[in-house]
């Protein structure tokens, strides 16, 4: 038997007894956690049993209410811990089937040499011996820096440095070595190569055994307050962050909890393709949440124009008309500035208020309100001047209620009243009784009872929205600094001449009549609610997570860090893919502006991975003057470009296409320009192949070809992709380089490119020798 079947077999003995001391604590767990299953189902039933509740008297009652909170404490300590023992079978469960990924044998100065197994969670045997490493844990990171030689590692404590003798990895599956390499510099291309030649999934998946020393700079960094990766397409941002995520939540597990991250996507499409990564690795998710999902959830009372909508409704208005002009001017920080500016001529006199009205009637006229607002001292600041006026509106409400009660609209509603208003008017009465309380005794006390009452219902709505302040009129503010604004900017660097910033306006306050706002508008109009009404800002927060950061404005970008004081950011993007935001410059030098030099960190990742070294060397070409893009060396058939006369032709052909990938690869992309050319499509090919059609309202990767727009394509991949017609007609504008980008770099395995006549002249730069012609 040749030395290398010695170490496999060797190496197998290691996982079997790995695996056999597993299913031992697997075995011994799941009898714990009956009992302790047991156990809180007891609690539960005999909950009040174990309570004593005596409500006669005060001491009595609090009495109670410990004695209560005991058991519910109690109770809710035992299903917490039937939670962590149940989390801990199913980490035992996965390591069952494979228990590590990688040894790294290391001898640290003199002392012995030892070999370090490392897996998806430690696993510690009855002799407190470590059995398996955390990938997270800090000795962990030589196997993804290192390589045999001289090597060190940071922990909590500071750097250690040694030895690494052996760097090996193993691919195990269902406890059984299936294969094992001794590697390198780099984690084994071998590997890498086993795993992204594999089919696409619904959903994303970790990359823990194989991940690059770049990436786990992004994974490991614990000192920036900015992280920016950018990074080409496929080269595993994303993956990147949701490692990072993990062993940020590992790191620091005493003082950091799920609810302290959040992690802002592209689209919910994406939120749902990248949900199972963290559960895979044995943490919970964390908040995942799109910009548009957060502002809508502000804007109770108005229809908020989507980015898409935004991208769909721009398209179609040729380059640098008004539209896109006002996108840039209200992205840009100077817009931000101007709003500061504004806000601080506000302290004397200028805010909008709402009459209070009632029935037709003014109860608090604006001027009332205004003149309140403005009695307060001006070194109160704007939002600490809101709950002052709020309570003395509050106030006087209570004085206008009482006058209500003698109008005579009262009196017709007491007659409209049925049984059980009296009957609850009664019932009151009874209680009043109980405690000692003078009760009616005459006809005109219940009467003044049951106008309180049906005045008090109506107030009610009314102070609600006090509360609220609702008084507060911020889209009369908000027109009201778009009329000011060119006194804070300067027009002339945006294009704009005076006559078309009206018309921008116009066009805003048109929106706002009909209670809908342009997404160009969402985060000016927050920002200045915001500061005028005071908004807290989420200080409980501690990281947030920004995938697709070309996509935020300069305003965004601002806007994010005053929401997010306390955090520290992550931000992936690649300039190369920006399909929205067409800012003055790139997005990297304005976060830097933003947060500030000193504590960012920029990582470059440059290896495509997602795509075969032929595609990735076609959609390259595609960007003239693109960020530094490096092919993974992976065989694949090249690109197809395939140009059909008309529509009827283009569909028969898609048809056969999805007929044919369909059988030999998984999932089936196609992509189009916009939702319109989507639907368009759809009908066409509805009867002829099985595809679903993803939209705004069904953003979930289904099984089977999928019809969808670039922007929701956004971060997803798919086996094959096939281009919705791509002609000339289509795209022809420069601006439209990074959306073919993006759409083409979305296949991993086969890209096909249709198009009815001409193809888009963006392909004119690719050499002909990257692609075949159909
Ligand atoms: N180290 C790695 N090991 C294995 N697979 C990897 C690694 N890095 C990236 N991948 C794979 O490459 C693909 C692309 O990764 P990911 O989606 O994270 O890239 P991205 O940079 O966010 O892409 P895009 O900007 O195009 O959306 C995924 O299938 C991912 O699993």
């Amino acid at each position: 038997m040749s030395n290398q079947n010695d170490e496999w077999l060797q190496e197998q003995q290691r996982v079997d007894e790995t695996v056999a001391k597993v299913k031992q604590k697997e075995k011994f767990l799941i009898s714990q956690v009956k009992s302790v299953k047991d156990e809180a189902e007891e609690i539960r039933q005999n909950f009040w049993e174990d309570v004593t509740v005596n409500l006669d008297e005060p001491d009595d009652v609090i009495e109670t209410f410990t004695s209560i909170r005991q058991q519910a404490e109690l109770l809710s300590e035992r299903e917490r811990s039937y939670g962590h023992v149940e989390e801990s079978i199913e980490t035992l469960k996965k390591l069952e089937q494979s228990p590590y990924f990688a040894r790294v044998d290391f001898k640290e100065n003199d002392e012995t040499e030892e070999k370090i197994y490392i897996g998806i969670a430690s696993f510690i045997d009855e002799n407190d011996e470590y059995l398996v490493y955390d990938w997270r844990a800090p000795i962990s990171s030589i196997y993804y820096d290192g390589s045999p030689g001289p090597v060190s590692y940071e922990t909590p404590e500071g750097s250690r440095s040694g030895e690494m003798l052996l760097k090996r990895q193993f691919l195990i599956k269902n406890g059984r070595i299936e294969s094992l390499f001794d590697t390198g510099v780099t984690i084994g291309d071998e590997m890498l190569q086993e795993v992204l030649g594999n089919k696409a999934d619904t959903h994303m998946k970790s990359i823990v055994a194989t991940i690059q020393k770049e990436q786990n700079k992004i994974i490991r960094d614990i000192s920036s307050r900015l992280l920016f990766v950018q990074g080409a397409a496929g080269s595993g941002k994303t993956s990147a962050a949701l490692q990072r995520i993990a062993y940020l939540l590992y790191r620091f597990r005493d003082s950091l909890h799920s609810e302290q991250m959040i992690l802002f996507s592209p689209n919910r499409l994406f939120n749902h393709y990248i949900s199972k990564v963290l559960p895979e690795l044995g943490e919970s998710n964390i908040v995942q949440t799109t910009f548009f999902d957060y502002a809508q959830s502000r804007f109770p009372d108005l229809e908020l124009e989507s980015l898409f909508e935004q991208f769909e409704n721009s398209v179609n208005e040729i380059e640098n008309t008004w539209r896109s002009k006002a996108i840039q001017l209200k992205g840009d920080r100077s817009f931000f500035q101007a709003i500061n500016k504004y806000v601080l001529d506000l302290n004397e006199s200028g805010l909008f208020f709402k009459d209070i009205r009632f029935r037709g009637k003014v109860l608090i006229s604006k001027e009332e309100i205004s003149e309140l607002f403005y009695s307060y001292d001006s070194s109160f600041s704007l939002p600490n001047r809101f709950p002052l006026v709020t309570k003395e509106l509050l106030k006087r409400l209570e004085e206008k209620a009482l006058e209500e009660e003698q109008e005579d609209w009262v009196e017709e509603e007491m007659e409209l009243l049925d049984r059980e208003d009296y009957l609850k008017a009664f019932q009151h009465s009874l209680k009043g009784e109980r405690k000692g309380k003078v009760v009616f005794d005459s006809f005109d006390q219940e009467k003044e009872y049951l106008a309180k009452q049906i005045v008090r219902k109506y107030f009610r709505k009314i102070k609600v929205a006090v509360k609220r302040y609702r008084f507060f009129h911020i889209k009369a503010q908000f027109v009201d600094f778009l009329k000011k604004a060119s006194e804070f900017i300067h027009l002339d660097e945006f294009e704009l001449s005076d006559r078309e910033w009206l018309e921008i306006q116009n066009h805003t306050i048109h929106a706002l009549n009909h209670k809908k706002i342009h997404m160009e508008d969402v985060v000016p109009y927050l920002y200045l609610s915001d500061l005028i009404e005071g908004r807290k800002s989420q200080t409980s927060i501690k990281y947030v997570f920004i995938d697709e950061i070309q996509d935020y404005s300069p305003l965004q970008l601002e806007y994010m860090k005053y929401m997010f004081p306390y955090s520290k950011f992550t931000m992936l993007g690649d300039i190369n893919q920006s399909i929205f935001n067409k800012g003055k410059k790139p997005t990297i030098q304005t976060a830097i502006d933003i947060f500030g030099a000193e504590k960012a960190e920029i990582i470059r990742l440059t290896k495509s991975y997602r795509s075969t070294a032929a595609i990735t060397a076609f959609t390259k070409e595609i960007l003239q003057d693109g960020e530094e893009i490096e092919l993974f060396e992976r065989e694949g058939k090249k690109p197809t470009i395939i140009v059909r006369n008309d529509v009827d032709q283009l569909i028969e052909e898609i048809t056969d296409q999805v007929n044919k990938l369909t059988k030999i690869s998984g999932s089936v992309a196609i992509i189009g320009k916009t939702m319109k050319d989507c639907e368009q499509a759809f009908q066409l090919l509805k009867n002829k192949i099985n595809v679903t059609l993803i939209g705004m309202k069904n953003q979930e990767i289904v099984d089977g070809p999928m019809l969808l727009p670039s922007y929701l394509a956004k971060g997803l991949e798919f086996d094959s992709v096939i281009v919705l017609n791509a002609s000339n007609e289509m795209y022809h504008q420069d601006s439209e380089r990074t959306l073919l980008y993006t759409i083409c770099t979305r296949a991993m395995h086969q890209l096909i490119i249709t198009s009815v006549g001409k193809p888009s002249r963006l392909f004119d730069a690719v050499d002909s020798e990257l692609y075949s012609l159909d």
